[in-house]
Formats: C-alpha cells, structure tokens, sequence
C-alpha cells in the first residue's frame, strides 16, 4: 500500500441498479445441480446441489479439500463437470462460459498475475478481453482500493496483489461474483471493510457466493450459508432459518441428565456436574418443551448457535449428514 489505510467501500459507484429489496429473491442465479467431478478417479464433488438466489451473499464453508475451489472452477466455466448441471444466469457454465466471462467476476483463491507489468497495466491488459468501460471501472477500483498505479505487481504485499484480483474481478461490473479466499491476504481491519461492502453490492442486485475460513467475520456479511463437506453439500440454509434449524439447549439438573435423544439430531453435547447443554439440529419443539418443564429441570436455555458453531458441530461429526434445507 503505497497511500495509507484505503477506504474500502464496495458501494457501486455510477452504477444504477435496482435495489434488492425489489427483486425476486427466489430466483436463483447460481443453480448446481448433482455436479460430480472426479480428479484421477478420486471424487472431489460427489453429486454437489448448490442455489444462490439472487442478492444473496452466500457463504461457501468447507474444511480444507471439502471441494470449494473446484466447485468455484466448475462455476467459471474452467473445467466441466463430469456429471451434473451447472448454471449461472440461466446459462451452462462450461457451453456458455464465454458469454459469463462478461457478466461474472471471478477472484481466484492464489491470484496469479505478469507480475513484471504495474497494476495499471495489468488492467490494460485484461481490459482487452472484456467489453468496453472495464478499464475505467477497474482505475476507479484500484483507487478506491488504495492501490498505486505505478506499482509492479511483485512489489505489492499478498494484501495488494489479492486487491488487484479485487478490482480486476469487479472491473467487468458483475452481475454475479465468485470469491475464493478473496480475504485471506488482507489485515483485519481490511478484511472487515471489505466483507461489511459485500451487503451494498448485493443491495446493488449483485449475487455473491464467497467462500472463505473466517467464519466468524463472514457470518456478519452472509445471507445465506451453505456447508460442504467431502464434496456434499451438508446444509444450505438461508442464515436465519440456520438460526432456527441448529439449537443449544443448556439446563441444570437436579439428579439424572436429561435423554437428548428425542431433543432432535443432537450434534454435540457436553457438561458438567449438573450442568447440560447439547446442541441440537431440528429440534422437535414438544420435546424441547417437554424438557423444559420436567422436574428438576432449572435454569433452561434454549438459544441461537453461532454459524462458526454450526460449522465446528456438524464438521465434527462423523456420521454422514444428508440434512438439505430450502436449497
Ligand atoms: N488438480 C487436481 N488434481 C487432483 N486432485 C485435486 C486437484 N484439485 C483438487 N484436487 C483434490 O480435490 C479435492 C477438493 O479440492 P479443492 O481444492 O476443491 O478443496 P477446497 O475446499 O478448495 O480446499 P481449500 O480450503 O484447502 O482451498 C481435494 O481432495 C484435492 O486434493
């Protein structure tokens, strides 16, 4: 960063775009559908179901190797399923993907530019596979992202260089964004801009779908969340009827810990002395009532989960999950 703390404000500038609050929110923009993609025999997608409506941000979880990045790859156009059906817009990702070029902005986890070229060049350079305005776009991008023309692109710091993919990713004026990883490289005070900006951009119509491990950070930003694990979609849920779907119910006893088992599909449970909690998916609201007013039984909670403990709790479990909500 050559000119101080950038103001990260992801508004879209000049742009006029129907608010999303007068969209339909059920239509989907990004739709994949039993995607299968198999490297060297080993399957990294395994029947993927995945749907973004529109002005959604669209938090893509999923430990290391869950299949986010391939799924992203799918989604660009880069490579086609094996099986599957992958959509954005309407249109095949990998048949069409020529067309989406204009109307998706891509930003890839490992950004890899010339990095002998200046960030102005490198805008230059793409702007010669987009259509016109793209390298206006992406000047007023790398100046609000606080990024000096002038610099080569190996001079930047790993904050820098994912900031040029930033701009590059934008400059095209994307209906619809895929970010991988876009925050890994950049501090936290950054970071937090940046996801706070994801919400103007989807006010502005615009769909995100962003994958990233900050969980916790990202939860603030996201619409939606959608857990993959081994190449499944686990969970797509919108956020607040995850809040609904996934309990903790905490409680002191008097003398027997209460049986979770009717509670619902109880993900993790832990306690001690007289202390109970469990945390529960879909709980059956008569038992939980029930549990509430069996004797013995005080100091009753029944409260929302964090996304980040969702995640932590499904994760860890070892049985498959096969749950699928409002996909
Ligand atoms: N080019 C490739 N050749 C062979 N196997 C691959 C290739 N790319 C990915 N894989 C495998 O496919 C699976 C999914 O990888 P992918 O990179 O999509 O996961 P990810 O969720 O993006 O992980 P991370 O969070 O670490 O970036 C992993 O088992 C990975 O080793």
């Amino acid at each position: 960063m050559t000119r101080g703390r950038p103001i990260l404000i992801l508004t879209v500038g000049g742009l006029s775009r129907t608010p999303a609050a007068g969209l339909c929110m059920a239509e989907d923009v990004i739709v994949a559908d039993r995607v299968v993609v198999r490297y060297r025999g080993k399957t990294a997608l395994d029947e993927l179901n995945l749907r973004v409506p529109r002005g959604a941000v669209y938090a893509f979880l999923g430990d290391n190797g869950a299949g986010k990045t391939t799924t992203m790859r799918i989604l660009t156009g880069l490579a086609p399923a094996d099986a599957g059906r992958a959509e954005i817009l309407g249109l095949d990702c990998y048949a069409r993907a020529l067309d989406l070029r204009h109307r998706v902005g891509y930003m890839p986890e490992r950004p890899r530019f010339y990095d002998w070229m200046k960030v102005a060049d490198i805008g230059w350079f793409t702007a010669a596979f987009h259509r016109p305005g793209f390298l206006p776009r992406y000047r007023e991008w790398t100046d609000r992202l606080g990024l000096d023309p002038a610099k080569k692109l190996k001079e930047l710091s790993k904050g820098g260089y994912a900031r040029v993919g930033l701009a590059l990713a934008l400059a095209p004026d994307p209906e619809v964004l895929l970010l991988d990883e876009p925050t890994s490289g950049l501090d936290l005070l950054t970071r937090r801009e940046f996801l706070a900006g994801l919400a103007d951009l989807a006010a502005a119509g615009r769909t995100v779908l962003i994958s990233s491990h900050s969980i916790a950070e990202l939860e603030r930003a996201c619409t939606h969340a959608g857990l993959l694990r081994d190449g499944k979609m686990i969970l797509s849920a919108p956020l607040g009827e995850l809040r609904k779907k996934v309990r903790r119910i905490s409680l002191r006893f008097a003398e027997q810990p209460p049986d979770a088992a009717a509670l619902g599909t109880v993900l993790t449970r832990n306690g001690t002395g007289h202390f109970w909690q469990a945390t529960v998916q879909d709980p059956d609201p008569g038992a939980v009532n029930a549990l509430r007013s069996s004797p013995g039984v005080t100091d009753f909670e029944d409260s929302a989960v964090s996304l980040e403990e969702v995640y932590a709790a499904l994760m860890a479990r070892t049985a498959p999950v096969v749950t699928r909500v409002a996909e």
